[in-house]
């Protein structure tokens, strides 16, 4: 659609949120009676009254122009939207004044939601489990005993039934299959079988025979508990773990009493290599790489370089084995100079080509893309997954009112919310601390939280001490329910059980690492569901996810901020005591509008505290400027409109300094940069959050 009449000047919004939509001199007459009130108010050391503020944001809506466009951050009418056909945008200027909560425009002046057109696409499928047990393999009958009576399992999964045979021939392998389908036991068995059955008892002065490369350090932990448990009846087998975050000279020491089954973190490893003395790899029988192509996106490349050669340079016979539930490019580059003949396993139900086998050992075409289309995957057949389109405004309040819904109003639920950056878990996990718990059990009630309206919320990021991080982990896994905020750090590999939901916060940036975040859900055949929140801006990513058979049904925003009129906490003022009354869409973005009040009223307690909110505000900018080049036409920072996006950091305007004449100075200068780097410059030079709202 085109442009209608004038452009909105990009998140500068009327202190009242009005709609600034009109044209030329009209809008500016308005915008200065906007800003002359909030002026009057500020000299006064006041906020306008919420009637009035509500009263200035009406008189801009009614002089608006049906039609309203977004301007971009380039200047361009990028998208036109109509309020009347607006979900949530129908404006109601006198219900708004009744209104006793400061908050204003939350659902005003939102793009339209798009019909979600979602090509229904047939998931690619596997059969996690087989009927074979353990004991048909031919394993030391106490590590058969050991998986049975320490580990509780019997019957293989398909994976680890291809896998076990081949490994325990001597043959190298690439094998992929689904998230949470049983990769670690597929290779820590055959490790465990081969070094126990080693007719000279291994000794614990030998040093490594296995070395087990993993991208994280939970990872790197986990995997060890897993090799620990196996090696209960084999006392003379030594595990170890390196990891970044651990005092190197404890690990040193370690390496001198010698550790038989080493699991590192690359560049941990890389460190002693160079650092440390007593380290070798003479006697390596096994090298193994699990998820392998998040080793090589985390930038490990040269690290696993330095270790080949340091292992190479020692000993030329081993084993190779290479892991992930989504293998690319990089890793078949890899596969080729790492490993020798191996057998390529995958466990895919549906065959890809009618030449092409049904799981098994299955050649290299049938494992990667084919011919540069893109790769599918394989997804848990028991999690189902959602999609919501949510205007940036409703961002916050929605993703609360989900948790809400889910971990307050429903018994036993897991869940874990993805973001984009240290900084935004940061954010989201200090101001749900501070709001949600303390505002569900006081306000509810009149008495301190119970445990019933406890919300639990737990936060991991690499920016973490490694000691923190560790007990976040092990408390989240231990735990029956609770939320646990975090970045992609926990995207990989990690196995918590019981997670029912996974929330994806801000979109990931590749379907691999989609794949592997809902991965932590509907593991091993039990069920679990997955949401991911879109803009509408964003909608087109429901299609490109399709592109890689990952099929997802909407979920309406309304759906789930209707939880908030289950809670009578989030009550305005307007219903009194009225006690039951049905839950009319009104009553839903009134109740929206007092949890955003929440938010907003704590962000703005202190000036410490918007500048805390800008600064996330602009990790997330910063964080929305690296999508690859392949998904920047649906997630471009131009078209973000900061005046919305700060809404949802519970800031109640957009940064300052976003005049016109500020925006094309910054132009001017900086229009010759690509805008990646014009991004970097603005975010990583300045300190104020205003001013990204330059670039
Ligand atoms: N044969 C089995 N029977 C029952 N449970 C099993 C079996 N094998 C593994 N599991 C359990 O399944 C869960 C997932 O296993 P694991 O973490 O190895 O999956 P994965 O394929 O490596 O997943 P990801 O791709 O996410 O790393 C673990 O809790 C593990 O203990």
């Amino acid at each position: 659609m085109a442009a209608a009449g004038g452009l909105r000047l990009h998140g500068a919004e009327s202190p009242a949120g009005g709609p600034g939509t009109l044209s030329g001199p009209r809008r500016a007459q308005a915008r200065r009676q906007a800003e002359a009130t909030k002026r009057k108010h500020q000299a006064s050391g006041e906020a306008p009254p919420a009637k009035r503020r509500n009263k200035a944001a009406f008189l801009l809506a009614k002089k608006a122009t049906a039609k309203e466009t977004q301007r971009t951050f380039k200047g361009k009418a990028q998208k036109t939207f109509s309020p009347r056909k607006s979900l949530v945008g129908v404006s109601d200027g006198t219900r708004e004044q009744k209104l006793c909560v400061r908050t204003s425009s939350l659902f005003k002046n939102n793009p339209e939601i798009p019909e979600l057109h979602r090509p229904v696409v047939k998931q690619v499928q596997e059969e996690v489990f087989t009927s074979e047990a353990f004991h048909e393999l031919d394993l030391h009958p106490h590590l058969i005993s050991t998986i049975n009576t320490v580990l509780n399992m019997t019957s293989m999964t398909s994976v680890q039934k291809q896998s076990i045979p081949a490994l325990l021939e001597g043959r190298d392998a690439l094998v992929r299959s689904q998230t949470g389908s049983g990769k670690t036991l597929a290779y820590c068995i055959p490790v465990v079988q081969t070094l126990q059955a080693m007719k000279s008892k291994i000794q614990r002065s030998d040093g490594p025979y296995a070395l087990v490369l993993v991208p994280t350090r939970e990872l790197a932990l986990q995997s060890f508990d897993t090799v620990q448990k196996l090696l209960k009846p084999f006392t003379w087998i030594v595990p170890g773990v390196l990891m970044g975050g651990e005092r190197r000279k404890s690990e040193k020491a370690r390496l001198r009493k010698g550790i038989n089954i080493l699991i590192s973190t690359p560049g941990r490893l890389v460190d002693h290599i160079k650092s440390t003395k007593n380290i070798h790899f003479r006697r390596i029988r096994w090298l193994i790489l699990d998820e392998a192509d998040r080793i090589l996106d985390l930038g490990f490349e040269k690290d696993i370089t330095v270790i080949l050669n340091a292992v190479n340079a020692e000993c030329q016979k081993r084993q190779n084995v290479l892991l992930s539930a989504t293998l690319t490019e990089g890793v078949t580059r890899l596969a080729d100079i790492s490993l020798l003949n191996p057998v390529r396993i995958s466990v895919l139900d549906e065959p890809r080509g009618q030449s092409e086998p049904q799981g098994g050992a299955v050649p290299e075409a049938s494992l990667l893309p084919a011919g540069g289309e893109p790769d599918s995957f394989a997804i848990p057949e028991s999690l189902h997954q959602h999609v919501a389109l949510v205007p940036s405004k409703l961002r916050l309040v929605s993703l609360a009112a989900f948790i809400l819904q889910k971990c307050k109003f429903e018994k036993d639920q897991k869940m874990i919310v993805f973001f984009s950056s240290c900084e935004l878990v940061e954010f989201h996990y200090h101001l749900f601390l501070q709001t949600l718990p303390s505002r569900l059990g006081a306000l509810a009630s009149g008495q301190p939280p119970s445990a019933s309206t406890r919300l639990k919320f737990l936060r991991l990021h690499g920016n973490m001490k490694q000691e923190e991080r560790t007990a976040v982990f092990q408390e989240f896994s231990h735990s029956k329910t609770g939320v646990l905020l975090c970045t992609d750090v926990a995207a990989r590999g990690l196995d918590l059980p019981q997670v029912t939901w996974i929330v994806q916060y801000n979109a990931p940036s590749s379907p691999a690492e989609y794949i592997h975040r809902i991965g932590r859900t509907a593991r091993i055949g039990c069920h679990g569901s997955s949401l991911l929140i879109l803009a509408p801006s964003e909608a087109e990513y429901v299609n490109s996810l399709a592109s890689h058979k990952i099929n997802v049904s909407e979920m309406k925003m309304e759906e789930i901020l209707s939880v908030l009129t289950r809670d009578d906490c989030f009550k305005g003022s307007r219903w009194g005591s009225q006690k039951s009354r049905a839950a009319g869409p009104q009553e839903i973005r009134e109740r929206a509008t007092v949890l955003q009040t929440v938010f907003e009223d704590y962000v703005h307690s202190s000036e410490s505290r918007v500048s805390w909110a800008k600064k996330a505000l602009q990790a997330f900018i910063r964080a929305y400027a690296t999508y690859p080049r392949e998904l920047k036409p649906i997630f471009h920072v131009r078209s973000l409109h900061l005046g919305h996006v700060a809404k949802s950091f519970g800031l109640r305007d957009a940064p300052q300094n976003l005049g016109v004449a500020a925006v094309k100075r910054r132009k001017a200068n900086l229009s010759r940069l690509p805008l990646q780097v014009y991004a970097f410059r603005s975010l990583h030079i300045c300190n104020e959050a205003e001013q990204i709202v330059s670039f």
